[in-house]
Formats: C-alpha cells, sequence, structure tokens
C-alpha cells in the first residue's frame, strides 16, 4: 500500500528574476508502506525542498502530493502532521527546553490525544515513559523530571525520535537528523532510529549525508541531483551496492 504519493513536483524560488532557480523539476516519487528510504545527493540539490514541499513548510509551484490517501498538495503543516512527524538536524527544533522530558512525553502525546500535563503525571504513565525511554538505551529514564535544556545532543535527538513516533505516525521525515553530533553519538542515535523503525513498522524517508549511514540502513536508496530523481534502488539491488559505485553516481 502506497503511504506517499508525490506527482510532477516542481519548486522554482525567485521566479521570473535574475535568481530564478528551478530546485525542484518534475519529481515523481512512491513511498509504500513499509519503506525505509536514505536519501541523498549534492549540497543544493533539492532534497531538502522535496522535504520541505512534502511535508507543507513550503508549497510546490506545480504537482500533486498524496498522503495516507489524501490530497494534502494544498493543506497546512498541522492539516499533514495527522500522517506526519519530522526530526530536524538541530536536536532543539524537536524538543521544547524549559520543559521536562515526561512533559515533553505528555506534549507529543497530547498531539493525538486530548490529555493534560497533569493527567499524565500518575504513577501508572510515568512507569510508561520510563519503559518507552529505557527503549533508546541512553539513560534518560533517570531524567524524567530535567528540563530538556541540560540533556546532551543525542539525549535530546533520541528524544526527538520517540516523540516524533509517539503518535505512530504514517510517515516519518528525518532530515539529516544526525549530522549534529560527534561521531560516536551520531552512531547511536542512528542504531535507534533503526530499531525504533523496524519495531513500529516505520515508513521513513532520511536525508543523509552520510554514505556508510544510507548504505547500511533502509530498503531504499534515492538520489537526488539537480532537483531531479537520479537513482531510485530497492532491495537486493541496494543491498549490492558500494560507496564507490555511489559516489560514481554523483556528478
Ligand atoms: N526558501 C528558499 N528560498 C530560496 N532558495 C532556497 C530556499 N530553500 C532552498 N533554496 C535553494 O534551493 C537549492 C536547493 O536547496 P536544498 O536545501 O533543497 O538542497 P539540499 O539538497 O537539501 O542541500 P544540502 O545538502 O546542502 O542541505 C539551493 O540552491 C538553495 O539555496
Amino acid at each position: 500500500m502506497k503511504v506517499l504519493q508525490v506527482k510532477h513536483l516542481q519548486k522554482v524560488f525567485f521566479p521570473g528574476t535574475d535568481n530564478e532557480r528551478h530546485v525542484l523539476k518534475n519529481i515523481n516519487l512512491q513511498v509504500d508502506e513499509g519503506d525505509f528510504i536514505s536519501v541523498i545527493g549534492n549540497n543544493g540539490a533539492g532534497k531538502s525542498t522535496l522535504l520541505n514541499t512534502i511535508a507543507g513548510t513550503l508549497h510546490a509551484d506545480a504537482g500533486e502530493i498524496d498522503l495516507a490517501s489524501h490530497n494534502v498538495s494544498k493543506k497546512s503543516i498541522a492539516y499533514r502532521s495527522r500522517w506526519m512527524s519530522r526530526v530536524f538536524q538541530d536536536p532543539k527544533m524537536g524538543t521544547a527546553g524549559d520543559l521536562t522530558v515526561m512533559q515533553n512525553l505528555v506534549l507529543a502525546q497530547s498531539h493525538t490525544n486530548t490529555i493534560n500535563l497533569k493527567w499524565y503525571q500518575r504513577k501508572g504513565d510515568v512507569e510508561e515513559y520510563q519503559e518507552l525511554l529505557k527503549t533508546l538505551n541512553m539513560g534518560l529514564e533517570n531524567f524524567m523530571d530535567t528540563q530538556v535544556k541540560y540533556l546532551s545532543g543525542g539525549q535530546r535527538q533520541a528524544l526527538s525520535l520517540l516523540m516524533a513516533t509517539l503518535s505512530k505516525p504514517k510517515l516519518l521525515l528525518l532530515d539529516e537528523h544526525t549530522a549534529a553530533l560527534d561521531p560516536k553519538t551520531s552512531q547511536e542515535v542512528m542504531k535507534i532510529t533503526n530499531e525504533m523503525v523496524q519495531r513500529e513498522h516505520l515508513t521513513t524517508m532520511m536525508i543523509t549525508h552520510k554514505m556508510s549511514d544510507a548504505l547500511k540502513y533502509g530498503n531504499r536508496l534515492v538520489m537526488v541531483q539537480d532537483g531531479q530523481i537520479k537513482l531510485d534502488v530497492r532491495g537486493a539491488e541496494k543491498e549490492s551496492l558500494d560507496t564507490a559505485q555511489l559516489l560514481q553516481a554523483f556528478e
């Protein structure tokens, strides 16, 4: 079953001026349920613009976006977020620094349920959240009442991931979500990401500049180049790719 269908998507920045730039040129992409897609490409290729138009941060100039069988092309970010979650490069973007770990989790949950911050302070619920945090293996279950601004970047990004997936989104968008972390933490967060995606069967699009991660994780790899999809491989074909072949595909 398809989760996302992008049809003839186009985005032009500064149209009609000397700076006119066609950043998305007739992009067509179908994302099936359970796909875990690594999205790679040169700086300025259009990867983030593609994610931004899917998420609704930017509106496309032409084309159509169907998400969970709804035409969302002209819909707001809020409307699309019924089915979609996003984690950004900056760990600060996905969490509220002045709120505690617990309060952040409650807030994330309240996007789908009508609950309030107090309601979820009951013992049973605290334990439920602690169990969830334990799955991250970052010791966050011991910091339930700590303000998130005091966490490390890796802990904060792992929490962002958990918050983004609490509502069991149909589509998870990861926009270079490990790029701001040190190499070791980046690998830890990548491992957590993969475990979460597999456990929850999350359909995922992940932008990364790390060729090794793009090859290692996911069932599918999409390369964006100059606003177009240059490469779209999956399954055994993806498995057989190596870094040298990928680098060759870059122009
Ligand atoms: N809001 C915007 N207004 C004007 N130009 C933009 C805007 N967003 C992106 N661009 C331009 O569109 C082009 C593609 O940018 P985009 O961020 O999508 O590339 P990318 O593939 O994600 O690159 P990177 O790997 O460097 O993040 C770039 O030339 C960028 O300067």
